[in-house]
C-alpha cells in the first residue's frame, strides 16, 4: 500500500527527497503543484523531471479519497461521505460563516469514547485516519469548491469530525503543521480548533508543542457523577485530572480554552448546573468561552433537545456570572446534520443491502 503524499510534512518531504538522491527544492516544487495549483496525478507537475516523477508514483498516491455522496444544505452547508480506500466511510462538512468557510475533519474511523449522546461513539473505533487522510479532506473540498469556481478558500478548520482527536496525536500533529504551513495551505493556527473529550496526558502534550492552535473541551457537565453518566471517559480522567490540564494549557499558552457543553433536555440542562459550571470557571473566566450547542438528535437516542427557554436560561445565568458563552447556530439542518449520522445511516443501508442478498442467494 502506497502513502498518501499529503500525510507528509514539508520537512519530512524534504528529508525523504534527500534520502532518495533528490534535490531538496523538489520538495517546494511538489508542494507547489499539491496545494497551490493542485493537481491529482504526479504526472501534471510540469517542472519536476521525469525520474522524480517515476519515484513518487512508485512511493506515494495523491488521492485515496472518493466521494459516496455530497448533500447541500439551502444554507450553503455541504456534507461529503468519502470512501477510504479500505472501504471504510467517513464524513467531513464544509460551512459558511460570515468570517469565512470553515471544514470539519474526522479523525478516526468510529470512536471508542463512546459518548452517549453521540452518533459516532455507537459505532466502535475501526482505525484512525492517517495524516493523508486528514489532509485529503480539506483537499477535496477546496477541489469541490474550485470546481464551483467563485474563487474561495477554506479558512477555517474545526477537527470536530467523528473520533476523538487525541487518540490519534501524531496524525493529528502532521496534519496540523501540514494545513497551518506557509508553503502549502497556510490556514493561520488561530483559525484551527481541535476539539477533545478530555484526554488529560495530551493536553499537556498539547500545550507544549509551542503551536497556537485553538483547543475546545467537550466538558458537558459540571460535576463528575453527571459527566460519568453521559461521558464515560470521565472516569479516567474525572475533573480533578481535568482542570489542573487546563490550568497548565492556560499558563502555558494565555490563550482561550472554548468550553463545549451540549444541551440535554432535563439531564445537564438545568440552572443548578450552569450555575456549578459557572463556579467551576471562575477563576479562569477570562480565558474561557462556553459554547453551548442544543443537542442534535441521533436516531435511537432517548435524549431530546433542551427548551428554548432551558437553554435562554443556561446562557443568561453563566452569562450573570461574568462567564462569555453563546449558543452555537445550527447548520444544514435540512441534510444529515448531527455528526455521524450521514456515515451511519449509509452503514445500515449498506447492511441492509448485504443482507437481502444473502436472502436472494
Ligand atoms: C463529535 S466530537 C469530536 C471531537 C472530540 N471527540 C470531542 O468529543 O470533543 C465534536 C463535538 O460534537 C459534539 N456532539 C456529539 N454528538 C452530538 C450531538 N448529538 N449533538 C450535538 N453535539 C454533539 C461533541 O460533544 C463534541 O463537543
Ligand atoms: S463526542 Fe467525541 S469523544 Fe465522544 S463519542 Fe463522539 S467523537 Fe467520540
Amino acid at each position: 500500500m502506497k502513502r498518501s503524499i499529503y500525510g507528509l510534512t514539508f520537512e519530512q518531504l524534504t528529508d525523504w527527497m534527500t534520502e532518495h538522491g533528490e534535490k531538496k527544492f523538489r520538495s517546494k516544487q511538489v508542494w507547489d503543484w499539491l496545494y497551490q495549483k493542485r493537481i491529482t496525478d504526479f504526472s501534471q507537475m510540469k517542472n519536476v523531471n521525469q525520474s522524480c516523477i517515476d519515484l513518487l508514483n512508485e512511493h506515494f498516491t495523491i488521492e485515496t479519497l472518493s466521494e459516496e455522496i455530497k448533500q447541500e444544505s439551502k444554507d450553503g452547508t455541504v456534507k461529503f461521505l468519502f470512501k477510504l480506500h479500505d472501504g471504510n466511510v467517513i464524513e467531513t462538512v464544509l460551512m459558511r460563516f460570515n468570517y469565512g468557510l470553515s471544514v470539519c475533519v474526522t479523525t478516526q474511523v468510529g470512536c471508542n469514547i463512546g459518548c452517549s449522546f453521540c452518533a459516532s461513539g455507537v459505532l466502535r473505533k475501526n482505525r484512525d485516519l492517517s495524516s493523508g487522510e486528514i489532509v485529503e479532506q480539506i483537499m477535496q473540498v477546496q477541489q469541490h469548491l474550485d470546481q464551483q469556481g467563485n474563487d474561495e478558500r477554506v479558512s477555517h478548520i474545526v477537527v470536530m469530525g467523528i473520533g476523538e482527536p487525541f487518540d490519534n496525536y501524531e496524525n493529528l500533529i502532521d496534519f496540523l503543521k501540514v494545513v497551518n504551513d506557509q508553503k502549502g495551505l497556510s490556514i493561520g493556527a488561530r483559525h484551527i480548533t481541535v476539539s477533545t473529550s478530555g484526554i488529560a496526558p495530551k493536553m499537556y502534550e498539547f500545550a507544549d508543542e509551542g503551536i497556537q492552535i485553538n483547543l475546545a473541551l467537550s466538558i458537558h457537565a459540571p460535576n463528575n457523577k453527571l459527566r460519568t453518566q453521559i461521558m464515560k471517559i470521565n472516569r479516567a480522567y474525572p475533573l480533578e485530572k481535568l482542570m489542573p490540564a487546563i490550568d497548565y494549557y492556560l499558563e502555558k499558552t494565555n490563550r482561550r480554552i472554548t468550553f463545549e457543553y451540549i444541551l440535554i433536555k432535563d439531564v445537564n440542562d438545568h440552572k443548578k448546573e450552569a450555575e456549578e459550571l459557572a463556579d467551576l470557571l471562575k477563576d479562569k473566566r477570562h480565558l474561557s468561552y462556553v459554547n453551548l450547542i442544543p443537542y442534535n438528535p441521533v436516531a435511537d437516542n432517548p435524549y431530546e433537545r433542551s427548551e428554548k427557554e432551558a437553554i435562554l436560561t443556561f446562557y443568561q445565568t453563566l452569562m450573570d456570572r461574568g462567564i462569555k458563552c453563546g449558543v452555537r447556530t445550527e447548520h444544514g439542518t435540512d441534510i444529515d446534520a448531527a455528526c455521524g449520522q450521514l456515515r451511519s445511516k449509509q452503514i445500515e443501508k449498506e447492511k441492509a443491502r448485504k443482507k437481502k442478498n444473502l436472502q436472494e442467494n
